[in-house]
């Protein structure tokens, strides 16, 4: 019986995640085997730095794909939040797993809720979309960046560094943090990053075997509504560098019916002070997302995406 290489990154949650996946394909395949081939990427090695300053798309997977190259390993499992827009020619995604919570959660100083946050309180994220859909919300926060993993991020909190953090729900409950959550921040508030809280297992576009042990594990619905997110974000050609964010859900469809797609995909300035915000329904993801894409980068979003890039390179 086949035994299976599964690349990973080293983190805590990478780790925690892949283990999940090999357990859930354990039971779809009671023969298979499985081993872990920890591989430690450009992303985790540049801890200190603002990830928006050092740019790049897909820093966290770049070393991973090599390895499914080189044929070192079979699959891999990604957070898909960190997976860029397109994929390098040859890999595909070979199962995207049900989704968990996408939101943005609030972690604070003795559980204070974003409202209940004192005028001018610190809040530490290096996520550009976090930042600018905080200060939108509350023009009187400060923000600072924070790096580091989950673990490190809390800790720092709870040195007293920050009044709160913002963190995904899905990275924290998959690490069994959850306990330390203030408050799940509603999509109106924080629209989460495109594919928050889900994963995405890539493997070789021309691998069959693989390919049919992963099939057995992709969701429709998170499928669908995931693809129409990454078509918004491929379209205004967005990394984890500019304030992006994107959510779609899927709407219960009769057996034959072909379920319809709400995405809101959403462009901010750096500073909050411009939103561009678009909720559309359709049935193509791919149709869909571009379709809100355009709509927002002609309302002004474009601009302020030129802008963005433009200062992270200089
Ligand atoms: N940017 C890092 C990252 N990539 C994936 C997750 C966990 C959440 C997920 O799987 O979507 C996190 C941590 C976070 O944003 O809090």
């Amino acid at each position: 019986m086949k035994k299976w290489m599964v690349g990973t990154r080293r983190s805590n949650l990478a780790l925690t995640q892949t283990n999940w996946v090999i357990g859930q394909l354990k039971q779809l395949e009671q023969e298979a085997t499985f081993e872990l081939h920890e591989i430690v990427t450009k992303g985790d090695r540049i801890l200190d730095v603002t990830l928006s300053k050092v740019g790049g798309k897909g820093l966290f997977v770049k070393e991973i794909e090599q390895s499914l190259f080189d044929g070192e390993t079979d699959f891999a499992v990604h957070s898909l939040k960190d997976m860029p827009a397109e994929l390098p020619e040859g890999l595909v995604i070979g199962a995207i797993p049900k989704r968990v919570d996408p939101r943005d959660v609030l972690l604070s100083k003795n559980g204070l809720t974003l409202d209940q946050l004192p005028q001018g309180a610190l809040i530490g994220t290096s996520s550009l979309r976090r930042s600018a859909q905080l200060l939108a919300y509350r023009p009187d926060l400060q923000i600072e960046s924070i790096r580091g993993n989950i673990d490190t991020r809390i800790r720092k909190l709870q040195e007293g560094n920050f009044d709160a953090i913002v963190l995904a729900a899905a990275g924290l409950e998959r690490v069994n943090w959850e306990g330390e959550i203030s408050q799940f921040l509603p999509v109106e508030i924080s629209l989460p990053a495109v594919g928050q809280g889900a994963l995405a297992i890539e493997c070789r576009s021309d691998d069959e075997e693989t390919l049919r042990l992963l099939a057995k594990f992709d969701h429709l619905p998170t499928r669908l509504a995931v693809t129409a997110e990454r078509s918004f974000l491929h379209r205004l050609e967005g990394g984890c560098q500019v304030p992006i964010g994107a959510y779609a859900t899927l709407d219960e469809a009769a057996a034959d019916e072909q379920p319809v797609i709400t995405l809101t995909g959403l462009v901010a300035s750096p500073d909050g002070k411009q939103v561009f915000k678009k909720t559309a329904q359709g049935t193509d993801p791919v149709a869909l997302g571009l379709e809100v894409a355009e709509a927002i980068a002609a309302e002004g979003a474009a601009d302020v995406l030129a802008q963005v890039k433009k200062e992270n390179q200089a």
